[in-house]
């Protein structure tokens, strides 16, 4: 491929490995974007759109769009504050996975209790910029100048054995389920941050000709994540049960009532928030829902 076959397409970058990889690659095929990579190659031409996908280390890519060398991309909010590009990328859309919490944390048996216990200390992180905001202010606060300031160090991975390893009092890191930080003997104190994946493109469009491509294709990526979080429930009721039971399932809009052949009952079919379900089911069952089905979505439009 050379730069010729790049040019007037829309370059969409999307992290080459770890944790937002798999789920990028799900939603590219739920959007129906459709490409065929060529022996690991990192820039890919899209087969049924005017688009290529440049395969990128989620770290790299705030600045890669904040730039302007490409017009779209997925990567972590987290990652967007760390490379300091929030006022060079706008975040269209967040895609719900991808979530997590970047928190101070320090070994179980530590005396520490709060990241201001930790001023002054040894902290260890791979987010060095936000970690020396966070504590910058904290140091601020206590006045702290010089050689009394907290320590920050930059490590690329393996964040969580900084402490046992004595290199560190304290760590800055992510945690999703909490394995990672259990397993290592620590716990956290305090939360930096709360992230998620998010689909971003640059403040200064480069490009005006592709926006309606990038309308397209934000419309399509959001399609798929609303699928993903949302289900279908439809069940059975006495009519007379009717106002109770919409209360449970009301809809995005409406739920959507349609006549049964005994005019004393009628269907109800209604989107629900798949996190939701379980109570909701519970609920129509207390008000004597029956035959309540659930259904996923693999698609939608909403
Ligand atoms: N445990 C996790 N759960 C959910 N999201 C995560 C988790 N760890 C990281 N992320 C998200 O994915 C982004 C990329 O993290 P990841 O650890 O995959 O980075 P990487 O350096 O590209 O990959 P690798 O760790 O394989 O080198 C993070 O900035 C964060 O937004
Ligand atoms: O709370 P948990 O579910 O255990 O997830 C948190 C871990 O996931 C990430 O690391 P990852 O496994 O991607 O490897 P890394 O250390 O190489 O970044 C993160 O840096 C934590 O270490």
């Amino acid at each position: 491929m050379n730069a010729e076959s790049l040019h007037g397409r829309l370059l969409f970058a999307i992290p080459k490995k770890g944790r937002l990889h798999d789920t990028c690659l799900a939603l590219l095929a739920g959007a129906d974007i459709r490409f065929r990579r060529h022996n690991r190659l990192d820039v890919c031409l899209s087969s049924n759109h005017n688009l290529a996908l440049v395969f990128l280390p989620a770290s790299d890519i705030p600045s890669f769009v904040g730039k302007g060398n490409v017009d779209l991309g997925i990567t972590g909010h987290d990652v967007i504050l760390e490379a300091e590009m929030q006022n060079l990328v706008e975040e269209v859309l967040r895609l719900g996975f991808g979530k997590c919490t970047l928190q101070v944390q320090v070994p179980e048996s530590s005396p520490y209790k709060s990241a201001a216990d930790l001023a002054g200390k040894r902290v260890v992180t791979s987010f060095e910029v936000l970690a020396g905001q966070y504590f910058g202010k904290i140091d601020d606060q206590l006045n702290l100048v010089g050689e009394d300031r907290t320590k920050i160090e930059y490590v690329g991975g393996s964040v969580e054995a900084a402490c046992s390893l004595g290199l560190a009092d304290g760590i800055v890191d992510l945690v999703e389920s909490g394995e990672t930080m259990r397993a290592a003997g620590l716990h956290a104190v305090e939360t930096v941050l709360q992230t998620e994946a998010v689909l971003i493109k640059s403040s200064a469009q480069k490009h005006p000709d592709l926006q309606p491509l990038i309308n397209l294709i934000t419309g399509r990526i959001a399609g798929v994540v609303a699928a993903s979080k949302y289900v279908v429930c439809q069940y059975n009721i006495l009519r007379s049960k009717l106002s109770s039971a919409t209360v449970v399932t009301p809809g995005r809009r409406a739920p959507t009532i349609s006549p049964l052949e005994d005019e004393s009952w009628v269907a109800v079919s209604s989107m629900v928030e798949k996190k939701n379900i379980a109570s909701i089911m519970d609920e129509l069952m207390k008000i004597g829902a029956e035959d309540i089905l659930v259904f996923n979505l693999d698609n939608c439009r909403v």
